[in-house]
């Protein structure tokens, strides 16, 4: 199987990175394009059997699966550069959440599918959200969730849920992360460590703390249980935190869901200058 990608930013070189060092495909069947070239060729020094090509359509006639790795006010656009190059029996994956299945179905006549991967896909781990246009057929429903096995837990995401799935699996690194920084900065600015010590402490507590999940020994309950010592300083710390992190998660979810609301805006506004709707 050929696989295409459209677009080789930020995403589409996190999947290109996780396709191949997975072995999930040879570099081989891999043809890639991007709008500014360079970077597509930057990608191929690495990995020289990739194929660069010059067009979208060169990717959508000459790949079975074909993934559109750019912004959603982009998707529409190259979404109709390669309709006329496309084949039923083809595949299109878009990997941004503004846009569901069913307006790909209307802006191609192939299966589709929507996979909205995560950067933990870079460690070869994490979840990838997966909605099937009702279109799709069974043997690529099949062809994707193996593909993806090879790097990620497939999941399947009903389309209510999308914004807020995707807020925990693709943009939970990033609040993790910053998190994690203000944890650091708080022990530097209050205690006599330096920032590299504690950057490197909190990192292997969250590699530890990520194992000990994977590995199942505690839930996350049990995991506090077991921490805070009655009467220690555990329980000091996370009656702080009890106290002032209030409805911060609250706020954020509902910050992310109005963006979103937006971002759906856009995208229909962006359907109507394709005269897709
Ligand atoms: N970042 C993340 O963690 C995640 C991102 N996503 C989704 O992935 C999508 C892409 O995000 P991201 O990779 O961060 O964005 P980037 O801007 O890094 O990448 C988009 C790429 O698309 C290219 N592009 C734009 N138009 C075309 C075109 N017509 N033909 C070919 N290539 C084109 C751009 O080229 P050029 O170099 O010219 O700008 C750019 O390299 C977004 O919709 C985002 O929601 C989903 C899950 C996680
Ligand atoms: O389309 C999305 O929802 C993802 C999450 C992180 C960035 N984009």
């Amino acid at each position: 199987m050929k696989i295409g990608m459209i677009g080789t930013g930020n995403m589409g070189k996190i999947l290109i990175e996780a396709l191949l060092e997975s072995k999930a495909i040879s570099p081989a069947d891999l043809l890639i394009q991007n709008r500014t070239l360079a970077k597509a060729i930057q990608i191929k020094e690495i990995y020289p059997a990739v194929t660069v090509l010059k067009t979208a359509k060169k990717v959508a006639q000459n790949a079975d699966l074909i993934f559109l790795c750019v912004k959603p006010h982009d998707v529409f656009s190259v979404a109709s550069d390669i309709a006329p190059y496309l084949s039923a029996d083809k595949c299109v994956v878009s990997i941004t959440s503004p846009i569901n299945t069913e307006q790909l179905e209307n802006a191609v006549s192939c299966s589709v599918a929507r996979i909205i991967p995560s950067i933990t896909n870079r460690a070869l781990c994490g979840v990838a959200l997966f909605s099937y246009g009702s279109n799709c057929t069974q043997e690529w429903k099949q062809a994707l969730s193996t593909l993806f096995n090879n790097f990620s837990t497939p999941t399947e995401i009903a389309d209510n849920i999308t914004r807020v799935a995707s807020d925990i699996v693709s943009c939970g690194p990033a609040f993790f992360s910053y998190l994690t920084q203000r944890f650091i900065d708080g022990a530097v600015e209050e205690t006599e460590i330096d920032a590299d010590t504690a950057t490197k402490l909190a990192s292997e507590m969250l590699i530890g703390l990520g194992q000990l999940l994977e590995k199942g020994y505690y839930t996350l309950p049990t995991l506090q249980e077991k921490v805070s010592v009655k009467g220690g300083v555990t329980g000091e710390g996370i009656n702080v935190l009890e106290k002032n992190i209030g409805d911060t998660f609250n706020q954020l979810f509902q910050a992310t869901q109005h963006k979103f609301e937006e971002d759906l805006q856009l995208v229909k506004n962006s359907l109507v200058i394709h005269k897709n709707i």
